[in-house]
């Protein structure tokens, strides 16, 4: 057995998540160091200014919101350097006790799927978050090496489901009763059969209308999380997550990056903006 799937030393993910929703609230914060927000806090586009501004929000926000959501794609981007950061970034966040999920939509053949599942949620790996989003277009089965890596390590993924893009219903939507879809989370809750809540979650936007309704998802059943992308900057509020999950919504964990992040770079008005939203929410 490899290092990374020792057993367990910390509690599953879901029971995790859903003792942080009940301290924090329902809100997770992600953080998107564009170029754009990176100026508007007076702050080069460069590592330095990449670590003050993810450094900044872990303290202003960890505290009022139940995950952090670092896209990973704003750190590659800086290249070795920039990762070094998103590492100090999931160090941090893990002694201040904050759960983090790495934005990375990883997916692939399983022989590869397996170095991806060790890199962002292997025991001891620099990039492991307390869990990562992942991309099933190989097949859902593909990503078996994540789900088996995170049921061992206590950790969690969140398989994409219903893209808050308009794009997405081009894939996810095709087949009626059949979706991709549905048989996405058909297979995601298949993964959470125990009795407490499971480390399987779906990604849903906050943006898809009835959709996961119209195409028969069954979301009580899924019996994990539901992270919804797309409050704030795309448009969505509490009026769209209610005709977007309606019975389901206790199960969703809305999502925000830039709308919350403008509010920077002061700590006292980042932190108020994540509260605003969070309870605007509720
Ligand atoms: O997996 C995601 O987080 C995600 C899925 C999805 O369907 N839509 C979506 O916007 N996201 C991510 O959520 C963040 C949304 O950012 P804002 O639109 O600034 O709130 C970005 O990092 C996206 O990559």
């Amino acid at each position: 057995m490899p290092p990374e799937a020792t057993a367990a030393i910390r509690a599953p993910f879901g029971e995790r998540l859903a003792a942080a929703r009940s301290t924090r609230g329902s809100l997770c914060v992600g953080i998107d160091p564009h170029p754009g927000l990176l100026d508007a806090w007076g702050l080069e586009d460069s590592p330095a200014g990449l670590e003050r501004f993810s450094l900044t929000v872990l303290e202003a926000v960890g505290p009022v919101a139940a995950a952090l959501k670092p896209q990973v794609a704003l750190y590659e981007r800086h290249g070795a350097r920039g990762l070094a950061v998103l590492e100090t970034l999931l160090a941090r966040a893990a002694d201040a006790g904050v759960l983090t999920i790495a934005d990375a939509k990883r997916g692939d053949i399983g022989s590869t799927m397996q170095a991806y599942a060790e890199a962002w949620l292997g025991e001891g790996r620099p990039l492991a978050a307390d869990a990562v989003t992942l991309n099933p277009y190989l097949g859902f089965e593909s990503l078996r090496p994540a789900l088996d890596l995170a049921a061992a390590t206590g950790r969690g993924v969140f398989v994409l489901a219903l893209t808050s893009n308009p794009e997405g219903r081009s894939v996810q939507h095709v087949g009626g009763d059949a979706s991709v879809a549905r048989s996405i989370a058909r297979a995601a809750a298949a993964e959470n059969a125990g009795p407490g809540p499971g480390q399987v979650g779906l990604v849903i936007g906050a943006t898809v209308g009835d959709a996961a309704q119209r195409l028969g998802l069954d979301l009580p059943s899924l019996n994990g999380p539901v992270l919804a992308p797309g409050v704030g900057a795309q448009g969505a509020g509490r009026r769209e997550l209610e005709a977007a999950f309606g019975a389901a919504l206790p199960f969703v964990l809305p999502t925000s990056s830039r709308a919350v992040l403008a509010a920077g770079p002061d700590t006292a008005a980042l932190r108020a903006e994540a509260e605003r939203t969070r309870d605007g929410l509720a």
